[in-house]
Order: C-alpha cells, then sequence, then structure tokens
C-alpha cells in the first residue's frame, strides 16, 4: 500500500506525530514517478528541486497545529494552468518554451494550502479533445491498460492520481475534461460549477465553458480541494461572488429522500451496455439508502454536440488569435515579412486538432455565417440550460454515466474526429448549462477497464454532488482499487 491511499486527515496525522515528514510525501511521489512515468508519459515536466526545497521549508516549521488544508501534500497541475518560474506550455509546441511570470490564482490558493507541487501534468494541445493523444509531447496512456486512451484532455492528471504518482492533481474541465479521464482511470474528477473557482492564469480555450477543479482518488478528498480552490477572485470578471460552503462538513452520508431524476438519454442507444448495467448497480445502492429515482428527459440531447463544437471552437479561434510568434513562445525563424511569420509560426506551432477548431470556429464566426452557427448555436444552448432547470424544480440531482463507454484503444479514433466528439455527449451537456457535476468510480467492464458514474447538480450546489457522491463510495469499494503497472 502506498502512503497516497491514506486519507488526507490520516497522513496530517502521522505529520503531526512525526511518524511521516513532507520530505517523505515527496519522496514518495518521484520514486513512483522514475517507476512508472515511461509507461504513462503524465508529465510533461517536473519540478523536483522546487518541490523539495518546499517540503524542506514545511518540515522546518516550528507551528504545526495551524497547517493548511492540503499541508505537505504532492499535486500535479495540468499544464495549461499558469505556475510563476515553471514552464506551462500547453502541451503545444507554440508554447514549448513558455516561462509565466505570474501564478493562477488556484496555485496561489494551493501555495496557501501549503500543498507542493511536483510538476506539471501532460494534456491534450490546449485542452483540445478527449484522448491525450493530441499532446505535442507524446500520447498519455491508461495506468489500467497502456495500449488504451486514459481520456482527455487532463489525462496526465488522472493517470497520474491513478497510478500513484501525485496525491491528487488540477484538471480543467470545457467539455468533460476533468470528468472524462477521471472515469476512464477509476478515479474522482469534479467540474465546479461555472464561476465558482476562479479562471485566472488558466489558459484561455473556451471561456464561457472552461473551469478548473479537483482530480482525487476519494470524494472526500475532492471536497477539501474545492473548499481550498472555490471562491470569488477580483482578477476574473467571470467569477461569481457567491459563498462558499464548508465542503467536508456537507459529507454527512445521508441520503435519505434524495430525489434522483435519470435521463432516459443517458441510459439508453448509443450507451454501453456494460456502463448502463453498473449506472442502474449504482442506483440500486443510493435507493438502498433511502434515494429516489424517476427516469425523465432532457430533450435537447441530440444538439449537444453541433452546438458544444460550434461555440468552443469560435471562442477558441478568438482566444488563440494571440499566438502570433510576437506575443508568447515559439516564433518561426524563416519569414520574409510579418505575414508570412505569422503564417509560419502557428503552422509550424500547432497541431492537427488546434488547427482544425480555429479552422472551424472562425468559419461559425464569419459574416454570413455567424446567424446560421454561432448565433444558432447559442440559442440550442439556451434550450439546454432550460432543460436542466426545470428537471432541477423537481429533483435534488441528475445520474447517469459520465461516457457512453470505456476508454478505447490508443490510435482507435485519433483519424475520426466526429466519433470523438460524440464521446463527449453525457459530459459536454453540464457545461453548456454550467452547473458543477462530479465522476465516481462505479466499478469495471470486463476487460478491466474502470467506468465513471456521473451526479450532476443544481448551479452552486456543489455541496450536494458530493454528499450523494460520498455516501455511494462509503457503500463500494471501486474507488480502492489500484491499477498493477
Ligand atoms: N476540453 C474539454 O473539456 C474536452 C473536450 N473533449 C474538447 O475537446 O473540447
Amino acid at each position: 500500500m502506498s502512503v497516497f491511499d491514506l486519507r488526507i486527515q490520516e497522513i496530517h496525522e502521522q505529520l503531526r506525530r512525526k511518524q511521516l515528514s513532507v520530505s517523505e510525501l515527496v519522496d514518495e511521489s518521484f520514486k513512483r514517478i522514475k517507476e512508472v512515468d515511461s509507461q504513462l508519459n503524465a508529465f510533461i515536466t517536473l519540478d523536483e528541486e522546487g518541490a523539495r526545497a518546499k517540503a524542506e521549508e514545511l518540515d522546518n516549521l516550528s507551528n504545526t497545529d495551524e497547517t493548511g488544508l492540503l499541508f505537505g501534500l504532492p499535486v500535479g497541475i495540468k499544464d495549461n494552468i499558469s505556475t510563476r518560474g515553471v514552464k506551462t506550455t500547453c502541451a503545444s509546441k507554440i508554447l514549448a518554451n513558455f516561462v509565466p511570470v505570474y501564478n493562477a490564482t488556484v496555485v496561489d490558493k494551493l501555495n496557501e494550502a501549503q500543498a507542493v507541487m511536483v510538476g506539471k501534468m501532460n494534456m491534450d494541445e490546449f485542452a483540445m479533445g478527449s484522448s491525450n493523444e493530441n499532446s505535442a509531447f507524446r500520447a498519455v496512456r491508461n495506468p489500467w491498460n497502456t495500449d488504451h486512451v486514459p481520456g482527455g484532455s487532463s489525462g496526465g492528471s488522472a493517470a497520474s492520481v491513478a497510478a500513484g504518482e501525485v496525491y491528487f492533481a488540477l484538471g480543467s474541465d470545457t467539455g468533460g475534461s476533468i470528468r472524462q479521464p477521471a472515469a476512464f482511470c477509476g478515479v474522482v474528477g469534479l467540474k465546479p460549477t461555472y464561476g465558482r473557482v476562479s479562471r485566472f492564469g488558466l489558459v484561455a480555450y473556451a471561456s464561457s465553458l472552461d473551469q478548473i477543479g479537483p482530480i482525487t482518488k476519494n470524494v472526500e478528498d475532492a471536497a477539501y480541494v474545492l473548499q481550498v480552490i472555490a471562491g470569488y477572485d477580483q482578477h476574473d470578471s467571470t467569477s461569481a461572488n457567491v459563498d462558499v460552503p464548508d465542503y467536508p462538513s456537507a459529507l454527512t452520508g445521508d441520503v435519505s429522500g434524495l430525489k434522483i431524476a435519470v435521463p432516459k438519454e443517458y441510459i439508453g442507444e448509443g450507451i454501453h451496455p456494460e456502463v448502463r448495467e453498473k449506472v442502474l448497480e449504482a442506483l440500486k445502492v443510493l435507493e438502498s439508502l433511502g434515494a429516489t429515482w424517476e427516469e425523465v428527459s432532457l430533450p435537447h440531447s441530440d444538439y449537444v454536440i453541433p452546438a458544444y463544437y460550434i461555440i468552443a471552437s469560435s471562442e477558441a479561434s478568438s482566444n488563440l488569435a494571440r499566438y502570433d510568434g510576437v506575443r508568447y513562445g515559439v516564433r518561426a525563424d524563416q519569414a520574409d515579412n510579418l505575414l508570412e511569420m505569422y503564417k509560419e509560426t502557428r503552422s509550424q506551432g500547432f497541431g492537427a486538432e488546434v488547427k482544425r477548431r480555429i479552422m472551424l470556429g472562425t468559419y461559425s464566426l464569419s459574416s454570413g455565417y455567424y446567424d446560421a452557427y454561432y448565433k444558432k448555436a447559442q440559442q440550442v444552448r439556451t434550450l439546454i440550460k432550460q432543460d436542466f432547470e426545470q428537471l432541477f424544480e423537481k429533483y435534488d440531482v441528475i445520474i447517469g454515466p459520465t461516457t457512453p463507454t470505456t476508454a478505447w484503444k490508443i490510435g482507435e479514433k485519433i483519424d475520426d474526429p466526429l466519433t470523438m466528439y460524440v464521446e463527449d455527449i453525457l459530459t459536454c451537456p453540464v457545461n453548456l448549462a454550467g452547473v458543477p457535476a462530479i465522476s465516481v468510480p462505479c466499478g469495471f467492464d470486463q476487460k478491466g477497464l474502470p467506468v465513471g458514474l456521473q451526479i450532476i447538480g443544481k448551479a452552486f450546489d456543489e455541496a450536494t454532488i458530493l454528499r450523494v457522491a460520498h455516501a455511494y463510495e462509503q457503500h463500494t469499494d471501486h474507488h480502492k482499487a489500484r491499477p498493477q503497472l
């Protein structure tokens, strides 16, 4: 058993009693990374020197009674989150050597809570992808079977937590990038409500959808990490000035009287039978604890993928205009004039999927097509949001699978973008509606690959989805299984 299998409380108890030191926790991280990361490629950058110095500093603190909520815990940060003095590449050639001069707000908050960053996690380039094959620095592999994808775009974050390389990780989720890799790697992933966590310092992909959130091995840890990173930030104009409740104390274990909606579109056609079976088993567990569920409908589900991919690509085409070879990162050296330099830099610097999205987005925003595509997609988004609002008038949570299938094989879908996009059908609606959702492990398919249960909540009601996820977790063992590497 790894020391990372202990709960935060248990680790902190051992640290207080001096049975364990922060340096030993950091050693555990680097030992494990050296053992297994050549099979996984979960990291882009390691900060061994920084992590060891921080560990020593924390070990030398004289007053350990009043330590931060995440004291001493090794964390991996997705490489689209800005870290002062440590490379932040977005897994792109265009930012291969980019070293930020400031920290994202979430990084400052983790520092205040005394977590220890060990490195930056691999991802799909600019968070565009569902398999982590779109990284300019090697594809990430699934720790449960290295022939399979770990999911994306926060694949490095999820794989590293599952493999015990870090205690927890941060990811970002635009259309499922936290929950889908968490489901594929058998760990817990939470996408907070849009506006709950500051996006200051998160490299923008689709600004009306992006959120940062935790990837952990259990629900309690997710509650602690959310506690630290949530809250209003004056540096992010989209961050919400809404009170942050005490998440760990919301984990009461009580779900009696809870009303669950299960959309028929989430357990019907297109959902793999083994995935459906695990979700129905999970609903039985919740029923046995006093919750009730009813089949409902999210009638605009068929329009989720086109609406999401038009909106996300449109915002991406605008956000990525800033990579021109002048302001950031790499610049093409063989160009005779400014326009050619822009073109060459962008042609060489971006990978195929990023280029595809920039072209799709530019097309949908162009005059003549704007009304037919972008505006229409925004109108559809409103309908999707209303579907959720209507269900939440009657139900406390919506439950279904996180993904239609378990992790596919590396290479299987990479040449067929549409098939890859469709895999996001159960996660994207949550981002379009702006509401929070968590993915928790709910079993394994016959190939031994993890299945994720998705619990969706009302806006700013992360406390309820954490409570339900935690109650479920207390009565199952799926989250305790570890991959053999
Ligand atoms: N960024 C995400 O949430 C992943 C999603 N599959 C996308 O490519 O947009």
